[in-house]
C-alpha cells in the first residue's frame, strides 16, 4: 500500500475509532440488498411517456403501494394514491378542489401524510439512513425524520407527533410536504437509471429529457446512433449537422433547433425558398396530428429538401477521403443520370421520382453552391455556440459511453459487429486492425477526440463521428448501408432495405451471447446483454428475451412513429435484488388521463430471472469499490494504529 495514500487517508480517519466505525459502516452497506436499476432505451424525444415511466418506476411504485395497502384500500383508492405519488402537484389540486370544508381537508392531510410516511419507510427499508436523508426534501428533513422514526410501541410520543403534523397543516406546509414525500418515494424506488441510447430525434422534446437526466440522482447513458449524430454535429461535423436538421424537418420538429437551441434557420429558409417547390416525398410526418397551415407545411417541405441535398453533397468528399469507411457504394449523386432522371445502384437502374436537384451541377454533383456553403457554415457556428446544447452535449459526454459493463451485464445500444460465422468483425483504422471490444474502444476514443476539438471539422476523428451514425462497422448503426437517398427518390422498395449485421440473428444464440460477454470480460454464466435500437415487433410475436435470457432487447417503441410496428409503447427493465423483470408498457395517452381516471397505463411484467438468493450490494460494481475502500482502511488500521 502506497504510504502517501495512507497519509492522506489518515488525515480523514485520524483515530482508530474513526477507522473502525467506517469499516463497520461499509461492511453493513455491503450486506444490504442491491439497489434497483432501471433500464430504458430509445426514448426518441418522447418526454411525457418517459416522465411517466420514470415517475412510476416502471410500475414499481404501484407494487410497493399494493404491498402495503392492499388490505385497507380499495382498487380505486390505491390508484388515486399512486397518481398522487406520480404527479403530486397536479393531483393535489384536483383532490383539494373536491373538499367543501377545511375540516375534511385537514383530516385528509393527516391520513395522507401518514400513508406517505409509511410508504417512504417501506421504500427506504433496504437503504441506509444516510441515503434516505439525501433523498428527503431539504426543508423537511428534520420533521420527516422525527415522524419516520416514531414507533408504535412508544405511544406516549403519539401526541407529540400528532401535534407536529397539525402544525405542518396549520402553517400551510402540508402541500409542500406531500409533494416532497412523493418525490422521495419516486427516488427511493429506483436507485440507478440506465439510458441505453437514442434520446434524440423523431419526438418533440429530447431537450426536456436531457434536463431531467441532468437533475436525476444517479444515471448513465449508452449513446445511441441518434445521440452520436448530435454529438457529431456539436463536435464540428457538418454532415451530422445536416442530418439532425433533416430529421427535425422530416418529423416537424424544427422548433427544437430554432426555439430550444436558439439556432437561426433564416439563412436556410432563404436558400430553400429560392430553389425548392412543394414535393410530397419531403412533407413532414404528422405523428401527433398537430395542425400545420399549408404555408407552414410548404416551408418545412422546402427546408427539408434544401438540407437533404446539402447532406448528400457533404457525404461525398468524406467517402472519398476515407477509403477505410468502404462506402463508395454510397456515392449516389455520382451514379445519377441527370438527363434520364435515373440512378444505377448495385448494377441495376431505377427511375427517380420526386427529385429536387436544382442546386446540383451534373459535372460536379457534390459541389456545394456558395449559398449552401454559407448556410451550413453559419449553422455550424450557431450550433457550436448554443449554450443549452453545450450543456446537454457535455452531459452526454460525461455520463455516456459506447457501452458499459455494470453489475455483470453489458449495456449497449446497437450491436457488436460480427461476421456471419460469429467472429468479431474487423475494421482497419489508420493501418491497424481492430475488432470486438477493442474496436468499440477505438471508436469511443475518436469520438472523445472530436468532441475535444470542435474547431476541426474535416479531420479523421470528426469524420469518424459520422461513421458511427452510418458506417457498416459502427456498433450503433449495425447495418450495411443507410438508404436515405433511395427512400426519398426511388419507388422500388427493394432499394429501401437496410441489411442488418449478422449480429441481429446471431444474438438469438446463447453461446454467441456468452462469447460476446466474455469478449467484454464479463462472466457469461451470470451476465446478460441489454440492447436497444431495433424495435421488437411484439405484434408479430417477437420475443424481447432472447438466447435463453442472455439477451434482452428493450426497444419497444417509446417513439410514436414506431408504435404501429411494435404494437406496444415501449419496454423497460428493472433489476432489483430479486432478479430482473421486463415491463411492457401500453400506450401512454396523456398525463391528464392518468390524473383524472386514476388508472395507470397497464404494465405487464415478465420475470426474466429469479435470483435464488437475494443479491447484495457486495456483488455489485459499487460493492467492489466499497470492498477496496475497506481494504485500504484495514491497511491504515494495521500500519498506523496496530504496529
Ligand atoms: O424512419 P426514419 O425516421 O426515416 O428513419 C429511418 C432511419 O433510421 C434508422 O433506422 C436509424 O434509426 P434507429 O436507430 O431509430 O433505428 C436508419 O437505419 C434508417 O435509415
Ligand atoms: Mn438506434
Amino acid at each position: 500500500m502506497n504510504l502517501k495514500y495512507l497519509d492522506l487517508l489518515a488525515q480523514k480517519y485520524d483515530s482508530e475509532e474513526k477507522v473502525a466505525t467506517e469499516i463497520i459502516n461499509l461492511e453493513a452497506i455491503l450486506n444490504l440488498p442491491k439497489g434497483t436499476e432501471h433500464f430504458v432505451s430509445d426514448l426518441h424525444g418522447e418526454y411525457n411517456a418517459f416522465q411517466h415511466v420514470l415517475r412510476n418506476g416502471s410500475g414499481n411504485v404501484k407494487v410497493k403501494i399494493r404491498d402495503l395497502f392492499k388490505d385497507e384500500l380499495a382498487e380505486k383508492e390505491l390508484n388515486e394514491f399512486a397518481t398522487l405519488v406520480y404527479y403530486p402537484e397536479e393531483k393535489l389540486q384536483l383532490i383539494k378542489s373536491h373538499f367543501t370544508s377545511k375540516r375534511e381537508l385537514h383530516e385528509w392531510y393527516i391520513e395522507i401524510i401518514e400513508r406517505m410516511l409509511k410508504l417512504v419507510s417501506y421504500a427506504a427499508s433496504k437503504y441506509t439512513r444516510s441515503k434516505l436523508r439525501k433523498a428527503l426534501p431539504k426543508h423537511f428533513v428534520y420533521i420527516i425524520e422525527e415522524l419516520l422514526y416514531k414507533t408504535d410501541e412508544f405511544t406516549n410520543k403519539k401526541e407529540y407527533y400528532a401535534k407536529m403534523v397539525d402544525q405542518v397543516i396549520a402553517l400551510g406546509q402540508a402541500d409542500k410536504l406531500i409533494v416532497g414525500l412523493a418525490y422521495t418515494i419516486q427516488r427511493l424506488t429506483v436507485d440507478h437509471l440506465h439510458v441505453v441510447g437514442d434520446i434524440y430525434d423523431r419526438g418533440p422534446d429530447p431537450h426536456k429529457i436531457m434536463d431531467t437526466l441532468i437533475d436525476y440522482h444517479s444515471v448513465d447513458v449508452q449513446w445511441g446512433n441518434h445521440d452520436v449524430l448530435w454529438l457529431g454535429a456539436f463536435s464540428g461535423s457538418k454532415v451530422c449537422l445536416a442530418n439532425i436538421i433533416r430529421i427535425c424537418a422530416r418529423y416537424n420538429n424544427l422548433d427544437i433547433i430554432e426555439d430550444v437551441y436558439g439556432i437561426n434557420l433564416r439563412p436556410l429558409l432563404n436558400l430553400a425558398e429560392s430553389y425548392y417547390e412543394d414535393n410530397p416525398a419531403f412533407h413532414p410526418k404528422r405523428i401527433t396530428g398537430e395542425n400545420l397551415t399549408e404555408q407552414e407545411q410548404l416551408q418545412i417541405t422546402k427546408i427539408h429538401q434544401a438540407i437533404s441535398i446539402i447532406q448528400f453533397k457533404l457525404e461525398s468528399p468524406i467517402i472519398k477521403r476515407r477509403s477505410c469507411f468502404d462506402m463508395e457504394d454510397r456515392l449516389l449523386l455520382e451514379k445519377v443520370d441527370y438527363e434520364k432522371n435515373e440512378v444505377t445502384i448495385h448494377g441495376k437502374t431505377y427511375p427517380l421520382v420526386n427529385t429536387c436537384f436544382a442546386t446540383i451541377d451534373p459535372e460536379q454533383p457534390d459541389k456545394l453552391l456558395d449559398e449552401e456553403q454559407q448556410v451550413i457554415d453559419k449553422l455550424l457556428f450557431s450550433i457550436q455556440h448554443s449554450e443549452k446544447l453545450a450543456r446537454h452535449m457535455n452531459f452526454l459526454m460525461k455520463k455516456g459511453g459506447l457501452y458499459l459493463q455494470y453489475n455483470g451485464n453489458l449495456l449497449i445500444h446497437g450491436c457488436i459487429p460480427l461476421e456471419e460465422n460469429g467472429d468479431m468483425k474487423k475494421m482497419e483504422i489508420e493501418g491497424k486492425n481492430y475488432a470486438g471490444r477493442e474496436l468499440l474502444d477505438v471508436f469511443e476514443q475518436y469520438l472523445r477526440h472530436a468532441f475535444a476539438h470542435p474547431e476541426e471539422t474535416d479531420d479523421f476523428a470528426t469524420d469518424m463521428a459520422w461513421y458511427q451514425w452510418t458506417g457498416e462497422n459502427s456498433s450503433l448503426f449495425g447495418k450495411r448501408e443507410m438508404t436515405t437517398f433511395e427512400r426519398y427518390f426511388i419507388e422500388e422498395k427493394e432499394t429501401h432495405k437496410e441489411r442488418k449485421n449478422p449480429y441481429y440473428h446471431l444474438r438469438e444464440d446463447e453461446d454467441m451471447c456468452r462469447k460476446m460477454l466474455a469478449e467484454f470480460d464479463l462472466n457469461p454464466e451470470h451476465g446478460r446483454i441489454i440492447n436497444g435500437h431495433t424495435p421488437v415487433k411484439e405484434i408479430d410475436g417477437e420475443n424481447p428475451i432472447k438466447a435463453n435470457g442472455k439477451m434482452i432487447v428493450i426497444d419497444g417503441g417509446f417513439s410514436k412513429a414506431y408504435q404501429s410496428t411494435t404494437g406496444i409503447a415501449g419496454y423497460t427493465l428493472l433489476y432489483n435484488s430479486f432478479g430482473m423483470q421486463l415491463v411492457a408498457h401500453q400506450l401512454f395517452t396523456s398525463k391528464e388521463e392518468v390524473l383524472s381516471d386514476g388508472t395507470d397505463v397497464l404494465s405487464i411484467k415478465r420475470l426474466v430471472d429469479e435470483e435464488l438468493e437475494r443479491k447484495k450490494v457486495r456483488e455489485t460494481n459499487i460493492g467492489s469499490q466499497l470492498q477496496q475502500e475497506i481494504a485500504n482502511l484495514n491497511s491504515l488500521r494495521k500500519h498506523r494504529y496496530m504496529d
